[in-house]
C-alpha cells in the first residue's frame, strides 16, 4: 500500500469510526482541517472496493447517446440526481422486508454510495435523504473538489430512530474547478401558505469555461399516498421560487428531485406545463421521447412490492440539451428481492445526465 493510499485509508477509516462512535451529535461537528487535503478519486475508489471485496460487483450501466443537432464547444455538465436512502430510515423505518440487515451496514453501504458517485464523477450532485453530511459526504467530497450545501428537514423522521445520525435533508455539491457560486437559497417549502417539513436548495452557478450562468435546484417532496394535493402545493411553491430565482426564466434551470409523485400526478403536470418551459430528461430515453421510465425506485415493504417512477431531472428545454443519460438498472439486475441490496445501496436509482448549453438560444428558454 503506497503512501497516498495509506493516507486515504485513514481518511475513510475516520469517517467509518465517526459513524459508529458515540452519543455526540457528530453531524454537528465541522471537519478538521486535515480533511481538506485533496484526494485522488481513483485512490478513494480503490479504498471503497477494498471495503466491498466480499460484495458482488457493481452493476454495469451505460450512457445512452442523445446527441441533438445543437453543437457545443464546451465540455458537458454532468448532473447526478439520487435519493441515497437515509441510514436511519433504511434501518429503522422503511421496512424493506426482503433486504438483509447486513446489506444496510453503514460502513459498507457508504462505500457503495461513494463508488456510484466516483464511477460517474458528476460535476453536480443532487442528493436526498442525506443523514451523514457532516461526518462523511462533506469532508470526503470537499477533498474531491466539491463545494457542498446541506439543508436538513425541519422535523426529520430520522430523529425518531434510535442511534440516529441527525436529521436527513437535501444536499447539493458542485465541482469548484468548473463553477463559481453566484447565489444560493435554502427554501422551506410551503403548501397553501403553511410551512411544511420539506425543503429545497437552489443555486445559481457560473460555468468557468463559458461564463454562462444557470440555476440548479434539488428537492424531496412529501411522501405517501393521500398527500397528492400537498405535493402539488409544494411543487407550485417551488416553481414560484424558481421563477424568481431565474428572473422569470431568463436563467436556464435544472431541477433534480425525488418528487414522490408518479407522472400521472398533478405536481408532475405543473412542472411539465410550467412557464419555465421544462422537460423531464429521462423521457428522452423512451422510443417516442414522451414516456418516463417504468421505475426509478423498486422495493418490497410489508405492504408488498412498490415499483414507481418518482425521481426526475427537469431542465430548460430551449436553453439546454441533454447529450446523454445513464440507463436504468434492468429488472434482472435489480433481482427478485429488489432494492436496496448487497449490490445497490438505495431503494432509488441514481439518474445521471450530460447537459450542454444550446449555442444559439432561441429566446424562449
Ligand atoms: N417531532 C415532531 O414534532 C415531528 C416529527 N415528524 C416526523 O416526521 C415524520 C414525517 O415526516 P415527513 O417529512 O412528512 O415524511 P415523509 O412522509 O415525506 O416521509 C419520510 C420518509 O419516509 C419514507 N417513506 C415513504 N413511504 C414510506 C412507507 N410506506 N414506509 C416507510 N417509510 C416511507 C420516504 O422515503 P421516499 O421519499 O424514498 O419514499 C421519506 O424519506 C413523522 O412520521 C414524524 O416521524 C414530523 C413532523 C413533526
Ligand atoms: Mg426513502
Amino acid at each position: 500500500m503506497g503512501h497516498g493510499t495509506s493516507r486515504l485509508y485513514s481518511a475513510l477509516a475516520k469517517t467509518l469510526n465517526s459513524s459508529t462512535a458515540s452519543q455526540h451529535p457528530e453531524y454537528l461537528v465541522s471537519p478538521d482541517p486535515e480533511h481538506l487535503e485533496p484526494i485522488d478519486p481513483k485512490e478513494l475508489l480503490e479504498e471503497c472496493r477494498a471495503v466491498l471485496h466480499t460484495r458482488p460487483p457493481r452493476f454495469q450501466r451505460d450512457f445512452v447517446d442523445l446527441r441533438t443537432d445543437h453543437p457545443s464547444s464546451h465540455p458537458p455538465i454532468r448532473v447526478m440526481q439520487w435519493n441515497i436512502l437515509a441510514q436511519a430510515l433504511g434501518e429503522g423505518k422503511d421496512n424493506f422486508v426482503q433486504c438483509p440487515v447486513e446489506a444496510l451496514k453503514w460502513e459498507e453501504r457508504k462505500c457503495l454510495i461513494l463508488e456510484e458517485i466516483l464511477a460517474y464523477q458528476p460535476d453536480i450532485l443532487c442528493l436526498q435523504e442525506v443523514d451523514h453530511y457532516f461526518d462523511t459526504f462533506q469532508p470526503l467530497l470537499s477533498r474531491l473538489g466539491y463545494q457542498g450545501t446541506f439543508f436538513p428537514k425541519p422535523w426529520s423522521p430520522c430523529l425518531d430512530v434510535e442511534h440516529n445520525n441527525g436529521p436527513d435533508g437535501c444536499a447539493l455539491f458542485f465541482l469548484q474547478n468548473r463553477f463559481k457560486l453566484v447565489n444560493s437559497a435554502n427554501i422551506r417549502l410551503t403548501a397553501m401558505t403553511l410551512k411544511t417539513n420539506q425543503v429545497a436548495i437552489a443555486q445559481t452557478l457560473e460555468c468557468k469555461e463559458s461564463s454562462r450562468q444557470f440555476c440548479i435546484a434539488v428537492t424531496h417532496l412529501k411522501a405517501r399516498t393521500g398527500w397528492e394535493r400537498f405535493r402539488s402545493a409544494q411543487g407550485c411553491d417551488l416553481l414560484q421560487n424558481l421563477q424568481n430565482i431565474t428572473q422569470g426564466a431568463k436563467i436556464p434551470l435544472i431541477v433534480c428531485g425525488d418528487f414522490n409523485a408518479e407522472p400521472t400526478e398533478e405536481v408532475y403536470k405543473h412542472f411539465a406545463s410550467s412557464s419555465l418551459n421544462l422537460n423531464s430528461a429521462y423521457k428522452l430515453l423512451s422510443a417516442d421521447g414522451q414516456s418516463e421510465p417504468p421505475y426509478t425506485t423498486w422495493k418490497i415493504r410489508t405492504s408488498g412490492e412498490c415499483r414507481h417512477t418518482l425521481d426526475y431531472i427537469w431542465y430548460s428545454k430551449h436553453a439546454l440539451s441533454v447529450r446523454s443519460a445513464l440507463d436504468l438498472l434492468t429488472e434482472e439486475q435489480i433481482g427478485p428481492n429488489r432494492l436496496p441490496s448487497f449490490n445497490y445501496p438505495s431503494d432509488h436509482l441514481s439518474l445521471v445526465c450530460d447537459f450542454s448549453f444550446n449555442e444559439e438560444p432561441d429566446g424562449l428558454l
